[in-house]
């Protein structure tokens, strides 16, 4: 190694480390204390846990989803938690009508909102695609339209507070996976509205900011159901997502990956070896196990 080299290479290393790791803020619960939050799908799995985080730190909380009766259990839980408030607001967001309503009943609640957490996702399923084309159509509004509804609709409020957009994805939004094709269809335009919506907030000096949280699976109910005995990695704990979920809202982060080893990981190798990749998921998956109906 010459000596330009040796002189480089520990430079370039000290500017990397400088760079990525100044000025990380530490987060601390109390960034949450007063905060004016709405949580999508929040009756049941992920966004059940981030509304109990958020009230134990003391937010406000406008919760949604459709089942009535789970809201109003989740919203007693979230009061006796301590919650600086918490209401909720039913329907169904394959309406934009009704999203566009749960952003209007902040407004009216709170007159403005500090952060917008889009978790909900429609009911789909794991298994070979079945070409119904009108089920990939009606997900793509629950799981994807809605979100880009309500962050306009949200816009003017999150602008006058400096707020923050948390879009929940999945490694379905980053790479091809089998089994997920409606699913998966959905996670990607996600990636793409909102990764090119915050391009266009920085070259606007828009001081919003746009966190995607590409999980891995979570032991929620509904996920359990659909993957068991076909799909082998371990899932991860639904409350320590939640936390990782509002963590990279509050300190603005671009992306979060959760758990890192399980989605991180395979991003990489879908760039540097792609067809590798897909080798190895599909050698991941136990066929014999997937029912053949
Ligand atoms: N669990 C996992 O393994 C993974 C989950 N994720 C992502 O995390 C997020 C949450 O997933 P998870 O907690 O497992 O999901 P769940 O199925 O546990 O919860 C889905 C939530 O969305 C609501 N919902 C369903 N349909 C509609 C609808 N039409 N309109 C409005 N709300 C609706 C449900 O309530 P209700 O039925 O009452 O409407 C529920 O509150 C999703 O974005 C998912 O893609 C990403 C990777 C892995
Ligand atoms: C098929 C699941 C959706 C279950 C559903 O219909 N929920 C709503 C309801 O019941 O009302 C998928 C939800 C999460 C998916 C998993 C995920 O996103 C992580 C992995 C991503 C990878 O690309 C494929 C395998 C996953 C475990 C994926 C499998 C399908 C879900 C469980």
């Amino acid at each position: 190694m010459n000596l330009r080299q040796k002189i480089l290479i520990p430079l370039v290393g000290m500017v990397l480390a400088i760079y990525f790791y100044s000025g990380k803020e530490e987060f601390k619960p109390e960034m949450l204390k007063e905060k004016r939050v709405i949580v999508t799908g929040a009756s049941t799995g992920i966004g059940e846990q981030i509304a109990y985080h958020l009230a134990q730190m003391g937010s406000h909380l406008l919760i949604t989803a459709r089942t009535e009766a789970r809201l109003q259990q989740v919203v007693a839980h979230c009061l006796e938690l301590g919650a600086a408030s918490a209401r909720y607001i039913n329907g169904s967001m394959e309406d934009m009508n009704f999203a566009q309503a749960v952003v209007k009943k902040a407004e009216e609640l709170w007159g403005g909102l500090d952060m917008l957490i889009l978790n909900h996702i429609g009911k789909s399923y794991f298994h070979y695609f079945n070409r119904d084309i009108e089920h990939v159509q009606k997900l793509l509004n629950i799981n994807f339209l809605s979100y880009a509804t309500m962050s306009v609709s949200a816009l003017p409020m999150l602008k006058s507070s400096g707020g923050s957009i948390v879009v929940v994805s999945s490694l379905a939004g980053k790479i091809g996976f089998p089994w997920t094709v409606p699913y998966s269809s959905t996670k990607f335009a996600l990636e793409g509205f909102f990764n090119s919506l915050r391009q266009e907030f920085v070259m606007q000096n828009i001081n919003v900011s746009i966190t995607l949280c590409i999980l891995g699976l979570i032991n929620t109910e509904s996920a359990m159901k659909a993957v068991s005995g076909i799909y082998p990695i371990p899932p991860a704990p639904k409350e320590e997502c939640a936390l990782e979920i509002i963590k990279g809202g509050i300190l603005r982060q671009r992306e979060i990956y959760y758990k890192y080893m399980f989605t991180k990981i395979p991003t990489l190798f879908r760039d540097w070896a792609p067809e590798l990749m897909d080798y190895f998921i599909r050698k991941s998956f136990n066929v014999d196990n997937l029912n053949q109906d």
